[in-house]
Formats: structure tokens, sequence, C-alpha cells
């Protein structure tokens, strides 16, 4: 009893028999395992295996089409989700320090003014990303990478205890990938939980310590130079997408 106690409270979304997908049709075979408290995951698998639709499963946005996920101890936690790009609309007339601000809701309330310690955390966050000069901008007129830094800043504001990006680094300048890459590593020391869905297998390799691999036939899920090493392939270099896209 005592130790099943113990394991409960690691985790921080258990998955039994889950299958994903959209009205009711699911995708690819069932799920079972855990994300733990402050792990650090990334999922990958070929196109079409249903990346985006576990992680919008995990946000809530979609019912499970069969089996459950359920959350540990606290409940279904504060979430920090980031959809691909493609999906964002980038018309609304906001500045940028207007969005990253969009972090301190949970806290503020949406018609409440931002206390003096959220607007020092909107500035703290738009220059830990390099953005403190275009706070006042209009979100427009950013670049792909600029767009992407300012939602990154947002997170850094936010302070949710699970964080979920779909393809953050897709169409991002290498040293912007970098740059983004060391706020997630940032955001993990903090103790958050991470689960990233990527396409850049050495990105996996060097700082995802868990890989949760999609595929139609059998996912496999475990510590990345386990799971990296059963599907050769995948472990065979490849250039990064961040290298491509410069
Ligand atoms: N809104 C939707 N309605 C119905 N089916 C969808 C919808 N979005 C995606 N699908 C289907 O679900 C399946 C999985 O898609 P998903 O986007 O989750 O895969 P993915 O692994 O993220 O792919 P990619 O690497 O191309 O982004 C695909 O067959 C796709 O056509």
């Amino acid at each position: 009893m005592g130790h099943h106690h113990l394991v409960d409270d690691a985790a921080m979304i258990m998955l039994r028999d889950l299958v994903t997908g959209y009205q009711g049709q699911g995708i690819g075979v069932p799920l079972d395992g855990r994300f733990d408290s402050g792990s650090m995951t990334a999922i990958v698998g070929a196109n079409g295996s249903g990346k985006s639709t576990l992680l919008k499963t995990l946000a809530g946005l979609l019912p499970p089409v069969q089996g459950s996920l359920s959350f540990g101890p606290a409940g279904r936690p504060r979430i920090g989700y980031l959809p691909q790009q493609v999906e964002m609309d980038r018309q609304f007339p906001l500045t940028v320090f207007d969005v990253v601000a969009m972090g301190c809701w949970p806290a503020s309330g949406l018609l409440r003014r931002i206390n003096r310690a959220g607007q020092a955390a909107i500035w703290q966050a738009l220059t830990r990303v390099g953005l403190e000069t275009l706070a006042q901008c209009a979100i427009s007129t950013l670049s792909g990478g600029q767009f992407q830094r300012m939602l990154f800043a947002r997170l850094l504001v936010q302070e949710a205890p699970l964080i979920l990006l779909d393809e953050p680094f897709s169409g991002i300048d290498k040293p912007t990938c970098g740059l983004l890459m060391t706020v997630i590593e940032q955001l993990h020391r903090q103790g958050r939980t991470i689960i990233v869905v990527l396409h850049d297998n050495q990105l996996v390799a060097q700082h995802f310590p868990q890989t949760l691999w999609l595929s139609s036939s059998q996912p496999a899920w475990g510590p990345s130079s386990r799971v990296l090493a059963t599907w050769p392939d995948f472990a065979a270099p490849m250039p990064p997408l961040c290298l491509l896209s410069v």
C-alpha cells in the first residue's frame, strides 16, 4: 500500500490503455505508461503517428477515444500548451507585451491590473528571450523566430507545472533554436514536467532524458538512450532540422 502511494505521488500523468483520435476514430495502438512529475520527454514518430493528437489530448482539448488519462494527487495542473505555429493567429491586434502578459492571467484575472511583481516577471521574461526592445511592437510584425520567443516568454511568466510543446523548433533558425532549448532546460530545472513533440533526433538524444516513440505497431517509451537504440533508423545521424532551416 505505502509503496503504491509513493509511486502514484511521483506520477504527473498516467495513461491507461489510451487511444487518441478524432470523432471516435482512433490512431495507433493503446498507450500505457506515465509521465513522472518533473520529467522531460520527447515525443517522436512518423508523420501522422498521432503526436499532435496525443499532445492535444494531454492538454484536455480532445477526449480520449478509448482508455483514460489521469493526473497525480494534485489533479489536472495548470498547463502551458504551445500548438504548432501554423495553428496560431498572428494578425490579432496585440503587442508583444500584451501576449507575454497573458501569462499572468491565472494570477491576476482578466480584468485586473497586473501588479508590480507581474510587471517585473514580464520584463524579465522578455529580456530572457531577447525581446525587451520589441515589447510594444504589434505581433503581426514579428518574424517566426521572434514570435516563438514571445510565446516562450509567456511560458516563463505563466509558471505552469506542466508544459506541452508541439514542434516548437520547426521553421526556427539555429541560434533561436539554441536559445529556446536553454529556456526549456531552465523550465525543467525549475521542476516542471516537460513534454515536447520533436523531429530532430540529435536534439532528443542530447537534451531529453525520456522518449516516447509513437508507432502504429509498437510504441517505445523510456530512457532516450534505450528507446533510440532500439530504432536503428532513428539512431543514424541525420542533419537536425534546426541546421536545415538556417
Ligand atoms: N482535426 C482533425 N480531424 C480529423 N483527423 C485529424 C485532425 N487532425 C489530424 N487528424 C488525423 O489524425 C492523424 C494523426 O495526426 P497528428 O497531427 O496527430 O500526427 P503527427 O504525428 O503530429 O503528424 P506530423 O508529424 O505530420 O505533425 C492523421 O491521420 C491526421 O490526418
